[in-house]
């Protein structure tokens, strides 16, 4: 397929809660083979955005496609077996599973069996049990993880935690990626690893779409940047484009949010 059509696309995404429009029929691309960030100060939209995007609240008004193809009235599940995913800004890990249990059931969706049967013991179900490893495993060595497989997730410090994560929503090889403030309560460090694991990740392929309150992670990953303000796009371009426009300086870059 022409990756150039492999974008997910919002058309006039319009919002509202009880008569206020939070989206004000919104037009945006995130394209396969970049990064997108969505940035805006508190409130402006963003979270209202990346929900319509992932299924989990329906717009009023527009219209949402995946490679030109119709994702309206589809439910968070049926977006994530279409491989539109997302990671959450709190973790959802399981204190009781190990790290590559954790990952493994982010793969599940993939197999005709399913997690439960993989547990049986069927030939089938050996084998795909044994395939969710080596794809759950696959996905932890790219993330750098390899070493905390076997760890148990309350082991590890948040920053390992929110790349568990990620490994759990890359684990099913995702058409789109939507990070939602990956970076939140992650210290400098934290955040430098990962930052380079998410260009590392970013695919010719691969719509990646981050939300996201740190700027310095947002101007050194992204290659398109959307901002938002009051429901609407006051700017969208590289991060030189975006960080030396006047509006965006003035609304947001200027204010102590960040
Ligand atoms: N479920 C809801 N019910 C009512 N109002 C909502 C709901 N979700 C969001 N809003 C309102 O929509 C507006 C946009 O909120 P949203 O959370 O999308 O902004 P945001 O840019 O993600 O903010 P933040 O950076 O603080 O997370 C706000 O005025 C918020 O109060």
């Amino acid at each position: 397929m022409d990756i150039a059509t492999n974008s997910l696309k919002g058309d006039g995404i319009a919002l509202s809660f009880g008569g206020i429009e939070v989206l004000k029929g919104l037009d945006v691309e995130f394209r396969a083979g970049e990064i997108s960030g969505l940035i805006g100060p508190n409130g402006a939209g963003k979270t209202s955005l990346f929900n319509c995007l992932t299924g989990a609240y329906s717009p009023q008004k527009g219209t949402i496609t995946y490679a030109g193809e119709s994702l309206d009235g589809l439910s968070p599940a049926a977006r994530a077996s279409k491989g539109i995913v997302r990671s959450f800004q709190h973790t959802a890990l399981s204190p009781d599973l190990t790290v590559l249990e954790n990952v493994m059931i982010g793969v599940a969706r993939n197999y005709r069996s399913g997690w439960l049967h993989s547990f049986l013991p069927t030939r089938r179900g050996r084998d795909e049990m044994s395939e969710m490893r080596a794809d759950a495993e696959r996905a932890l060595a790219e993330l750098g993880l390899a070493g905390a497989a076997d760890k148990m997730t309350s082991e590890l410090p948040p920053g390992m935690l929110r790349l568990v994560e990620i490994a759990r929503a890359i684990v099913g090889r995702p058409a789109v990626l939507m990070l939602d403030e990956p970076a939140a309560g992650l210290n400098n460090l934290e955040t430098r690893d990962l930052m380079r694991s998410l260009r590392a990740l970013a695919s010719p392929e691969l719509v990646m779409v981050v939300v996201e309150h740190d700027m310095d992670l947002v101007m050194s990953i992204c290659d398109r940047i959307y901002v938002l303000n009051f429901g609407a796009f006051v700017a969208c371009g590289t991060p030189d484009e975006v960080r030396n426009d006047e509006d965006v300086v003035r609304i947001y870059l200027g204010s102590d949010d960040d």
